[in-house]
């Protein structure tokens, strides 16, 4: 992609935060394709729905979720895997949108892995209240392929630990248009998302939904 996708006079400036090692935030690296994403997301919808899946333990996970790309992340009763076909809709996941891979190639790039090759992106949908506790993104076959996370809409506080669960946990605050990015020694650590508060000062009727693409290789 031209870097001129991202060269938009009116956004705020990126900027590269170290949150780890091989791990990084690149701070309004999507800004201005903002509108653009949430627009895909709304079409997406319509083909494979946002769903509240159960863990294999029984619970209900609080985040709606759905797919695009060749495979997607499920989790039931049997555990959590990819899958080609939406158990839902008993098709295939929509195709992944260009700019969606644009994105998540470029932002890999910037923060240092040359190769990725994204071929499941998971769409995540938190309400207020929801959240997405401390876990490992271990469902991946080639653990030297990073995960590129994007955050679209409401803010949200990132939890970022180590490669054990009792590892101390930093807290980011992560805004629309910041992109996640972490692989490497920092592929396995342990991460998730606080409760998602509202944003009293988002205009009404808007902000009450925050949006996380997380772009990964599965097989
Ligand atoms: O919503 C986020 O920022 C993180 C999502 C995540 O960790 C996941 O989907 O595995
Ligand atoms: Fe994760």
């Amino acid at each position: 992609m031209t870097r001129d996708l991202f060269d938009d006079e009116c956004s705020p400036a990126p900027w590269v935060q170290e949150i780890g090692e091989d791990a990084v935030i690149l701070r309004h690296f999507a800004i201005a394709q903002v509108d653009a994403l949430l627009e895909d997301i709304h079409n997406l919808q319509d083909l494979s729905p946002f769903r509240r899946q159960q863990t294999p333990g029984g619970f209900w996970m609080s985040v709606g979720m759905s797919n695009c790309g060749s495979f997607g992340w499920i989790s039931d009763r049997k555990g959590y895997r990819y899958v080609a076909i939406d158990p839902v809709t008993g098709s295939p996941w929509p195709a992944m949108p260009d700019l969606f891979y644009q994105v998540a190639v470029e932002a890999a790039e910037q923060a240092g892995f040359k190769d990725f090759v994204p071929d499941a992106c998971l769409i995540n949908r938190y309400e207020i209240g929801t959240k997405m506790s401390l876990h490992q993104d271990k469902d991946e076959q080639d653990m030297s392929q990073p995960i590129v996370s994007v955050s679209l809409g409401l803010p949200a506080v990132f939890m970022f630990g180590g490669q054990s669960r009792q590892d101390p946990v930093q807290r980011f605050p992560l805004f629309q248009g910041d992109v996640v990015v972490w692989g490497g020694r920092s592929r396995l650590n342990f991460h998730g998302v606080r409760p998602l508060k509202a944003d009293l000062n988002a205009p009404n009727g808007q902000g009450d939904v925050r949006y996380n693409l997380t772009f990964r290789k599965a097989f």
